[in-house]
């Protein structure tokens, strides 16, 4: 008989053939309040769970008692409580490296949308407005040679560097939990306090993995400490910034101008204060998004799943320790 798994986000039918030559697949193509109850009821003798974005945390571990592996379609993988997961002897793994290219050309996006003024020039087009000349008080600022600041200097991080360093000829600056002399070679990144960062950079990119010590990393003080002319923009997770702090941020003239591919709450309330602000650029949590991306991305956590599920050790297992040492 072939383990019972639980599927729980709408895939390609490859990717649920492949999962099927090995598995017994309960497919949820989403879970809403209409379907969590079946979703529970088939997690009570669950072996495996596949898919993006579920809190997986104790409450839902008393749930699943013969779950052996959770394959995270992501990097991020704040959605998953890792020590309970280990304490239980289930295997967690994620998507690395695959997207780095992706996410690093979206933030870049991000960046000259937010310096160039993009959306908001486009709409000017669209909706008939362009009748003259643009007035100086309606052009952007320059992103080349100025310098980045970038928070996270990881495999995403180090992505936006190199496209930063020599497509853009900007100088470098990172904070990261530890030195990385590979980007400080390779494309001149100088390591600093987040003070100096906050205090020397035009451009500030946040792409930290959110965790306790980097919840509301960026707040009030933060945003004191940069350039009244600096752009500040978000690609981690959205709980990585205080938000409110951003809008007064934006609203005091302490920077210039936001983008954000990240919200608190995804999807974000139409209400939100930070999307009624002219001089905030907003994305639907889309750093990954592209078909070639999301394909790999799938096809790598279907294989990490398919290995834990036939007893094996999956490529990008988050806890690796435990399961080396068993
Ligand atoms: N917007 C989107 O669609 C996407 C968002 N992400 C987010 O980006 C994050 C980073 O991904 P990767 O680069 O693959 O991770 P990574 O683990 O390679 O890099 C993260 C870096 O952040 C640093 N870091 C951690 N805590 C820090 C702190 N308090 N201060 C300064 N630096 C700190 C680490 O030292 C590490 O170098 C993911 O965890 C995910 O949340 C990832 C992919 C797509
Ligand atoms: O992989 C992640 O962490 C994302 O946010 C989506 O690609």
């Amino acid at each position: 008989m072939k383990p019972k798994a639980i599927i729980y986000k709408k895939v390609e039918p490859s990717i649920l053939a492949y999962i099927q030559e090995v598995c017994d697949v309960v497919y949820f193509e989403q879970l809403d309040s209409s379907n969590l109850e079946s979703f529970y009821e088939e997690l009570r003798d669950a072996q495996g769970l596949f898919g993006s974005g579920l809190k997986v945390d104790a409450a839902l571990l008393e749930k699943a008692p013969r779950l052996k592996i959770v394959s995270n379609i992501s990097v991020g993988y704040d959605n998953l409580d890792v020590p309970a997961l280990t304490d239980r002897g289930v295997m967690a793994t994620n998507t690395p490296d695959v997207l780095n290219e992706t996410v690093a050309d979206t933030m870049i996006g991000l960046m000259l949308a937010t310096a160039r003024r993009i959306p908001e020039l486009d709409q000017l087009v669209k909706s008939g407005k362009w009748t003259s000349h643009l007035a100086p008080a309606q052009f952007g600022v320059d992103m080349h040679h100025k310098t980045l600041g970038i928070i996270g200097m990881g495999r995403i991080g180090a992505a936006i560097a190199k496209r930063a360093h020599f497509g853009f000829g900007m100088n470098i600056l990172y904070r990261n939990r530890s030195r990385n002399e590979e980007v400080e070679n390779a494309y001149g990144a100088t390591y600093c306090s987040l003070d100096e960062l906050c205090q020397q950079a035009d451009f500030i990119c946040l792409m930290v993995p959110l965790t306790p010590p980097t919840t509301k990393l960026i707040g009030d003080r933060e945003f004191g400490l940069m350039k009244k002319t600096a752009i500040f923009v978000n690609g981690s997770r959205g709980a990585t910034v205080d938000e409110d702090a951003l809008v007064r941020a934006l609203q005091n003239g302490e920077i210039l101008a936001a983008g954000t591919d990240v919200f608190a709450q995804e999807p974000v309330n139409p209400d939100h204060p930070l999307l009624s602000l002219p001089n905030m650029v907003t994305l639907p949590h889309i750093g990954s998004a592209t078909l070639e991306t999301r394909q790999a991305m799938a096809r790598f956590a279907a294989e990490n799943f398919v290995l834990g599920m036939q007893g094996k050790l999956p490529v990008a297992l988050l806890n690796r320790e435990v399961f080396v040492k068993a």
